[in-house]
């Protein structure tokens, strides 16, 4: 559904940042296939753009892939800007058929920047098993601070892909949830940020999947976990 309102109905300030989130979401949607997460037109990428003059966000926009359009096409000009209950703003194309799922997110998870959802092979292998990926690497502990988290199985279409997403990230550390049967969606201060969680969560989910066919991988002390977690989020790289 297209919004009443236009993008001319926000500041101009916002406007500029729509200008340059389009650049960024174009530019990071290639990283998926790069990263080998996605076959075809499968996944997608979003980033908020907040409203200057309010704070409780429910103003803000966010720019998503328009749907079914090939990766090889997606254009900065060709992304789409939507409202937060999840109508078009702005855009030539549909948008992404899982902009639900990012508006619900948005909506309930102020803090999120960027939305992430991949096919990616052996994370969604989990999510068809419906099995978390148990913390059993440092790299996990640093990334996703414990077990990459399984959510519920929900059909495309409403609300029911992002209130899973929020039921199962509220009270979890990590930046990824495996919905179940169908794949990963991650999420991030930002469009980047979300993606490294895509890819990291592809990572882990391989590396892991290897370890089991070795015989049982060896969990890591909850303690060390914390240490990891917040010397990774706090001290690695700034
Ligand atoms: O998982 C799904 C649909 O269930 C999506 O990831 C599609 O695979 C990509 O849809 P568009 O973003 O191109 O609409």
């Amino acid at each position: 559904m297209s919004s009443s309102r236009t993008l001319q109905d926000y500041p101009e300030a916002m406007r500029d940042q729509v200008r340059r989130v389009r650049e960024v979401v174009a530019g990071l949607h290639a990283e998926l296939p790069r990263y080998e997460l996605v076959v075809w037109t499968a996944g997608n990428v979003s980033q908020r753009v907040r409203h200057p003059q309010v704070a409780d966000g429910s103003q803000d926009l966010f720019v998503i892939k328009p749907s079914g359009v090939s990766y090889d096409e997606l254009t900065a000009e060709l992304m789409v800007v939507c409202t937060l209950d999840g109508q078009l703003l702005d855009g030539t194309r549909a948008p992404s058929s899982d902009t639900a799922a990012h508006a619900y997110t948005y909506r309930h998870m102020p803090h999120v920047g960027g939305v992430v959802h991949t096919h990616s092979t052996y994370a969604t292998a989990w999510a068809a098993r419906g099995e978390p990926i148990p913390c059993v690497l440092t790299m996990m502990a640093d990334e996703f601070g414990g077990p990459i988290p399984v959510g519920p199985f929900a059909v495309i279409g409403d609300d029911s892909i992002g209130r899973g997403i929020v039921d199962t990230l509220s009270g979890s550390r990590s930046p990824a949830v495996l919905m179940a049967n169908h794949g990963p969606f991650t999420i991030g201060p930002d469009a980047r940020a979300a993606v490294k969680a895509a890819v990291m969560c592809e990572e882990v989910a391989r590396t892991v999947h290897i370890s089991l066919q070795l015989g049982e991988p060896t969990p890591l002390d909850a303690s060390h976990i914390d240490s990891l977690y917040e010397r990774y989020q706090n001290v690695y790289g700034q």
